[in-house]
């Protein structure tokens, strides 16, 4: 479990820069077994964060509790011994180019003090684990980037760390090494029990692994929780970058947007406006995600009908557990959709399109 308390951490301010607030009063729970992203913009504060919770950075208040220990409370030599307690998997891998894919995996093991018949075996298994079992002697200049962030892994693994952190794990990998990158990640997380805390800003990668998220913007959570709860909560930000809304530009005629569910699906939905109210009802645009392991959508819908009986349907939707909004074509962006976006990296996706949170969502 990872239990973050008021933390904060500033920067202080050096060579005529003022002092930088990265992380502004956090407090975050993340259960054994979870899977929990970090989203935000560019400088939000979040690859800080993921160094807080294994003390690379010290904060410079609050608590940072993994695995039951308080490691803001340990001296240095106890923080080194916490730190193996949790594993990290950087972007750029971080590997040692000098040495071969097992002898990466070995390292930490080396710097432990595990005698070498045990090194070997547990290098073994741990490559094996990843599906490199057949690559002990490639040097990562010999690795494709979506088996060296293997090599990674099975690396952060060695020590069989309780929490593993990945900032940015897949940000370097083409779609198909991230796919497959993210489904290691599931199956570790799931065959040792790891709680995992993935710093990511690609929605994709959030909606595709974990099961809960918090949105930080200027080093705060402005927004967080199990996904399930986040993408029915209305005026939620995390929910609108994470669920892409069809936009409303060009649409015309009496516009809704429904967040359609597993309990109230787009069938329902349709049936309610078109089969019981009699309504013209066109699908201007939407779509229908995987997110958690269940399926959650946006619907634009142009709606043709007297005031009452659109009313009326708007009404029956939420009764039915729908979320539902009225859309206009002047639809503005919330502020947080604003901030300047992080510069693309190579081999970045496309950036995901964002939802247009109108500010009349009602349940
Ligand atoms: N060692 C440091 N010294 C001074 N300022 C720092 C340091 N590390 C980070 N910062 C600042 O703290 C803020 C948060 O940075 P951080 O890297 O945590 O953001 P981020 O959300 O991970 O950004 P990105 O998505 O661009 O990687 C930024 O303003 C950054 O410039």
């Amino acid at each position: 479990m990872i239990e973050l308390s008021d933390v904060r951490k500033v920067f202080p301010a050096r060579r005529g820069a003022a002092e930088v607030v990265a992380v502004d009063g956090v407090s975050l729970s993340v259960a054994d077994g979870e899977f929990a992203g970090v989203v935000g913009p560019s400088g939000s504060g979040k690859s800080t964060l993921a160094r807080l919770v294994n003390l690379l950075e010290r904060p410079t208040s609050g608590g940072v509790t993994v695995d039951g220990q308080v490691l803001t409370d340990l001296d240095a030599d106890g923080v080194r011994r916490a730190r193996r307690t949790v594993g990290m998997v950087f972007q750029h891998f971080n590997l040692l180019d000098s040495r071969t894919a097992a002898g990466n995996v070995e390292h930490p093991l080396e710097l432990a003090g595990v005698g070498k018949a045990e090194r070997r075996r547990r290098v073994a298994e741990l490559l094996d684990l990843v599906g490199l079992g057949d690559r002990h002697a490639s040097r990562p200049a010999q690795l494709s980037g979506g088996q060296k962030q293997r090599v990674a892994i099975a690396r952060a693994l060695a020590a069989r760390p309780k929490v593993l952190l990945c900032d940015e794990a897949t940000s370097a990998l083409d779609p198909t090494s991230t796919t497959g990158v993210l489904d290691l990640l599931r199956q570790v997380r799931t065959e040792l029990g790891l709680t995992v805390l993935l710093i990511t800003h690609e929605m994709a990668v959030v909606r595709a692994v974990c099961d809960s998220a918090v949105l930080l913007d200027r080093g705060r959570v402005v927004d967080g929780g199990p996904l399930s709860e986040v993408l029915t909560r209305p005026h939620s930000p995390l929910a609108a970058q994470l669920l892409p809304a069809p936009p409303v530009a060009g649409a015309t005629g009496d516009l809704i947007r429904v967040t359609v569910t597993e309990s109230a699906p787009e069938g329902r939905v349709l049936r309610t406006l078109a089969g019981d109210l009699g309504l013209d009802v066109e699908v201007v645009g939407g779509s229908v995600e995987t997110v958690a392991g269940r399926r959650f959508g946006r619907l634009l819908l142009s709606v043709t009908g007297d005031d009452g009986r659109l009313d009326a349907a708007l009404h029956r939707l939420r009764d039915g557990g729908s979320l539902v909004e009225r859309a206009a074509s002047g639809d503005e962006p919330p502020p947080w959709q604003e901030q300047e976006e992080p510069a693309p990296e190579p081999n970045r996706e496309p950036d995901e399109p964002r939802f247009l949170d109108a500010p009349d969502v009602q349940r």
